[in-house]
C-alpha cells in the first residue's frame, strides 16, 4: 500500500480534480461498441458485482467472473452468483490473462491485497476497471504502468443498479480515467461503453475524477444516505413508543415512510416533498429542518473534513487492520435496536398517511439533504456531483430500509459505507437528543392534531421561497429533466 494519493498532489492538482464534473451529453456516447468483441472479466460477484455483470451481458457483452480460489472449491455465495446465473467462473490465473477488461467489484478493505495479486496476471495494455476509487485515492495504490485505469461509479446500490435497468434506464454514474494511468489515450472511450452497458447514460453520466467520486461518495454514504437514515429511523421510532404509538404502527411508518416520502423527492425535489403537506404541517417540517440543520451543521463539516484530509480513512483503515473490531461492534448495537428488532404492522397507511404522520422524518430528509449537499459544494465538490450524492440516491437507500431495515441497507451498501454510517449515526443520535425531547406525536406517529388548515399568508409565501431557492433544486431540476424515463415505484 502505498501513501494517500490524494494528499500527495499540489494544492493546484487536489482542487483540478476536485474540481472535475461535466455532465455528459446523451451525443457524446456511442453504446458498447467500444466493448464489443473483448473479453470483460468481474473480479468478485457481490452486490456490484453481479448485477453490474448481469446488465452488461444483457447489453450484448461477454462477460466472466474471476473468484478467489477457496470460492470456487467451497461454492461460496459468490460462486453460486454467477454459475446459478450462467457465467463462466475460475480462479485468477485462469481468467485474468485473458481479459481485456478486469472489473474490480470486490469490497474495498480487500483491494490492496487482490490488485497485487492480480496485477502480474493482467495481460499488456489491458485495462482495470474500479467502481469506486478509494484503492487508488486514499491507499495510493500505483498501477503498472501499461494498464489504463477507469471507473465507472453508479450512485446507487447494485440491487438497484439491475433494478433501473430492467426498467429500461441505469442510475447515473460517474465515470473516470486515473490521471496516473491512460497510456493509449482510450480510457474515457472504455468508461463510456462500460457505462452504456451498465444502462447509466439513460440517467446522466458525469465526467469525473477518482479523486471526486471518492471524497464525495464517502461524504453522501456517511451522512444524508445512510448514516442520517439510520440515526432518524432510530429516533423516529423510539420517540413514537415512548409516546404511546403502537409498536408496529411506529416500525411500519418509519420502515416504509422513507420509501414514499423520498419517491415525492425523487420527482419533484424537495420543494415536491414539501409541497405533499398541508400547509401548517410544511411550515412545521420546515421550522423542524432548520433547527436539525443548526444542531447538525458542525457534524456534517466534521465529516467532510475528516474525509479531505484523509482521517476517516486512515481510522477506518486502522479498523481493518483490527479485524474490523468497531465495524463489528457496532453492527451488533444497531441489530440490537428497538427499531431493528421491531416487526412492522401490515396496516393499510395511505401514501398521504406517511407524510402527514411522519412530518419529522420530512424534516429530517429535507436538512439531511441540504446539508450534505451544501458541505460538499462548499469544500469544492461540484453542484451535479453532490446532488447525485444526496437527493437523487436517497430514494435508492431507502427502498433497502424499506425491504429489511437498517439490516437490508448495510448489507447491500459497501463495507466502506456501512464503517461510516455507523460512526455517523452513532455521534448524531445524541446530539439530536434535547431536539427529540422536545416534540410530541404531532411531528411524528399522530399528525397534526387540528383540522384547521389556516396559516398566515406571510409566512407561507417565506416558507415557500426559502423551500424553493437552494442550489439543490437549481440543480435538481436541470439533472432530473434528463431522467425522462423514471417510473413511479409504487
Ligand atoms: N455496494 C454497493 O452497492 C456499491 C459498491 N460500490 C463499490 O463496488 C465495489 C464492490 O463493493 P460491493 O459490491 O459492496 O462488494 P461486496 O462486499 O458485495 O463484494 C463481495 C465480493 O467480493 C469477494 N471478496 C470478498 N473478499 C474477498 C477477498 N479477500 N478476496 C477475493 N474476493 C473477495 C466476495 O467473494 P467471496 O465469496 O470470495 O467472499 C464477493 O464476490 C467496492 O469498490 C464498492 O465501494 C460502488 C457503488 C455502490
Ligand atoms: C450509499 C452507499 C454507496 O456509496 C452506494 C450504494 O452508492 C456504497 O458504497 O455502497
Ligand atoms: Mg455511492
Ligand atoms: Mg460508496
Amino acid at each position: 500500500m502505498g501513501q494517500n494519493y490524494f494528499n500527495t498532489l499540489p494544492l493546484r492538482l487536489q482542487l483540478e480534480q476536485l474540481g472535475q464534473c461535466r455532465f455528459m451529453h446523451a451525443d457524446e456516447f456511442d453504446g458498447v461498441g467500444k466493448l464489443q468483441g473483448k473479453k470483460i472479466v468481474i473480479v468478485g460477484c457481490g452486490a456490484q458485482g453481479l448485477h453490474q455483470g448481469l446488465n452488461l451481458r444483457d447489453s450484448g457483452l461477454d462477460v466472466a467472473y474471476a473468484l478467489r480460489e477457496e470460492a470456487i472449491k467451497t461454492k461460496r455465495q459468490s460462486w453460486k452468483n454467477a454459475t446459478d446465473n450462467g457465467f463462466r467462473v475460475g480462479t485468477y490465473e485462469e481468467m485474468i490473462p485473458t481479459a481485456d477488461l478486469i472489473v474490480n467489484l470486490t469490497p474495498d478493505k480487500q483491494h490492496s491485497k487482490i490488485v497485487a495479486a492480480i496485477m502480474p496476471l493482467i495481460k499488456k495494455g489491458a485495462c482495470l476497471a474500479y467502481s469506486h476509487g478509494f484503492n487508488i485515492v486514499e491507499e495510493g495504490m500505483a498501477i503498472r504502468p501499461d494498464i489504463t485505469v477507469i471507473m465507472v461509479a453508479p450512485k446507487g446500490p447494485g440491487t438497484e443498479v439491475r433494478e433501473e435497468y430492467k426498467r429500461g434506464f441505469g442510475v447515473p454514474s460517474l465515470i473516470a480515467v486515473h490521471r496516473e494511468n491512460d497510456p493509449n489515450g482510450e480510457g474515457m472511450d472504455l468508461a463510456k461503453a462500460y457505462a452504456c452497458g451498465l444502462g447509466a447514460d439513460k440517467a446522466g453520466v458525469l465526467e469525473s475524477s477518482f479523486v471526486a467520486e471518492v471524497k464525495s461518495d464517502l461524504m453522501g454514504e456517511q451522512t444524508i444516505l445512510c448514516g442520517l437514515l439510520q440515526a432518524a429511523s432510530l429516533l423516529c421510532y423510539d420517540k413514537m413508543v415512548q409516546e404511546g404509538v403502537e409498536e408496529g404502527y411506529a416500525s411500519q411508518l418509519v420502515q416504509k415512510g422513507w420509501e414514499v416520502i423520498s419517491e415525492a423527492l425523487k420527482h419533484g425535489g424537495i420543494t415536491n416533498m414539501m409541497d405533499r403537506l398541508a400547509n401548517p404541517a410544511k411550515i412545521m417540517a420546515f421550522d423542524l429542518a432548520e433547527q436539525i440543520r443548526d444542531i447538525l451543521t458542525p457534524l456534517f463539516e466534521k465529516h467532510m473534513d475528516d474525509i479531505m484530509s484523509g482521517k476517516f480513512s486512515s481510522t477506518m483503515m486502522a479498523d481493518w487492520k483490527n479485524g474490523d473490531r468497531d465495524l463489528l461492534a457496532w453492527r451488533a448495537e444497531t441489530q440490537a435496536t428497538a427499531f431493528e428488532k421491531a416487526s412492522s404492522a401490515d396496516e393499510d397507511i395511505s401514501e398521504q398517511e406517511y407524510f402527514d404522520n411522519g412530518i419529522l422524518m420530512v424534516a429530517f430528509i429535507k436538512a439531511g439533504v441540504e446539508l450534505a449537499f451544501d458541505t460538499m459544494v462548499a469544500a469544492g465538490i461540484k453542484m451535479e456531483s453532490a446532488y447525485y450524492e444526496s437527493l437523487h440516491e436517497v430514494p435508492l437507500i431507502a427502498n433497502l430500509i424499506a425491504r429489511k431495515k437498517l439490516y437490508e441497507m448495510n448489507v447491500v451498501i459497501s463495507d466502506t459505507a456501512e464503517y461510516g454510517c455507523y460512526l455517523f449515526a452513532r455521534a448524531a443520535v445524541p446530539m439530536l437528543h434535547e431536539f427529540m425531547v422536545g416534540l410530541d406525536t404531532q411531528a411524528i406517529g399522530e399528525g397534526l392534531d387540528s383540522d384547521d388548515n389556516g396559516v398566515d399568508n406571510l409566512e407561507l409565501i417565506a416558507v415557500n421561497e426559502a423551500i424553493r431557492s437552494s442550489d439543490v433544486e437549481y440543480i435538481g431540476a436541470e439533472l432530473r429533466m434528463h431522467m425522462s424515463a423514471m417510473k413511479p415505484i409504487l
